[in-house]
């Protein structure tokens, strides 16, 4: 087989399967998504925009929130052609990751929409669009929402502590110091999501060096989805084998061992003499 003939049979094992991202929040997710899909052409799929996408006014989210939360968490929202109430986030946030209680209500809420909606955006991905690419799912709550479950290779991507809220100020200057450690704790800790992670992807450095250590990742990442796309061939062979052998022996030892037909057929008759 030539080298780009095996290559793309190599490519093949990785054609449509789901690449699950997460991290902590702020750790550098979009970006390394960002990079992937630039070098990789690699269609993705942001958990939270679908999020958002979910709470649009007229939605069944939408309606659900603002039975829930009730106007005072909405908004008016103007524009040249329309004016309408639109959920106001920083509002929502705020209850939401100060309390509990509140975010296991959101959770439950909006979960299943979200959920339902990026199985079906897969969905079209892999068996109408037929994608020849895996697919990268970037979900900050990937482990905590079991969306791992559908991934082919999980990537989580770290920094250290002081980075992360660092970047984090940073990037929304809007949020203080308590509701950054708010946004935090609201999720599993990195350590834990590290643990089972399938690849780590170092976001400590410059951006130059981790963009290296992506490329490196991703390798990482297909050679793992290709050994458990073989392991799962083998074990799919290996069924089937011992199963035809089953069904085999079992015809094979019924003929052996059936009784002799109680009357003679037409073959069991002695043949005529034809000798004269
Ligand atoms: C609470 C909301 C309205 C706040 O909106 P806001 O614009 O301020 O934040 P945004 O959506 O951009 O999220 C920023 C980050 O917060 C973290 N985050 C969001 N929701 C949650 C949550 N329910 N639990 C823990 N962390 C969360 C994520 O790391 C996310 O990347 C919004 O985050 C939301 O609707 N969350 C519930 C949906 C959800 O679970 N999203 C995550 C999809 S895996
Ligand atoms: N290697 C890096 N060096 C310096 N800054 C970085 C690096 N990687 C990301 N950043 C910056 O850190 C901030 C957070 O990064 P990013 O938005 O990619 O994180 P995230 O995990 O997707 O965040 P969120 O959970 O809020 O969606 C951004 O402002 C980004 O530009």
């Amino acid at each position: 087989m030539s080298a780009s003939a095996s290559g793309k049979h190599e490519e093949c094992y990785s054609a449509g399967k789901v690449f699950g991202l997460t991290g902590g929040v702020g750790t550098g997710k979009s970006t390394v998504t960002e990079w992937l899909r630039a070098l990789y052409r690699l269609p993705v799929i942001d958990a939270d925009e679908v999020a958002r996408q979910v709470v649009e006014p007229g939605t069944l989210g939408y309606w659900l929130l603002r039975m829930w939360l009730g106007r005072g968490y909405f908004r008016r929202e103007e524009s040249a052609t329309e004016s309408r109430w639109v959920l106001d986030r920083s509002r929502v946030a705020q209850r939401v990751f100060a309390d509990a209680w509140v975010r296991f209500g959101l959770n439950a809420l909006l979960r299943p929409l979200i959920l339902s909606r990026i199985v079906w955006r897969l969905f079209l991905l892999r068996y109408v669009a037929s994608v020849k690419t895996p697919i990268l799912l970037d979900a900050p709550l990937l482990f905590e929402s079991r969306l791992h479950w559908i991934c082919a290779v999980t990537l989580v991507v770290y920094c250290r502590a002081d980075q992360q809220r660092e970047r984090l100020r940073q990037r929304h200057p809007e949020w203080s110091d308590a509701e950054i450690e708010q946004r935090i704790r609201a999720q599993w800790p990195l350590e834990r999501k590290l643990l089972r992670a399938d690849v780590r992807v170092d976001n400590c450095g410059e951006r130059v060096a981790v963009r290296e250590r992506v490329v490196a990742a991703y390798t990482d990442a297909q050679a793992i989805a290709r050994r458990r796309a073989k392991r799962r061939e083998n074990i799919l062979f290996g069924v089937v084998a011992i199963a035809l052998l089953l069904v085999f022996s079992v015809a094979t030892y019924r003929g052996r061992h059936l009784q002799p037909m109680p009357f003679r057929t037409r073959w069991d008759r002695p043949a005529p003499d034809t000798k004269g």
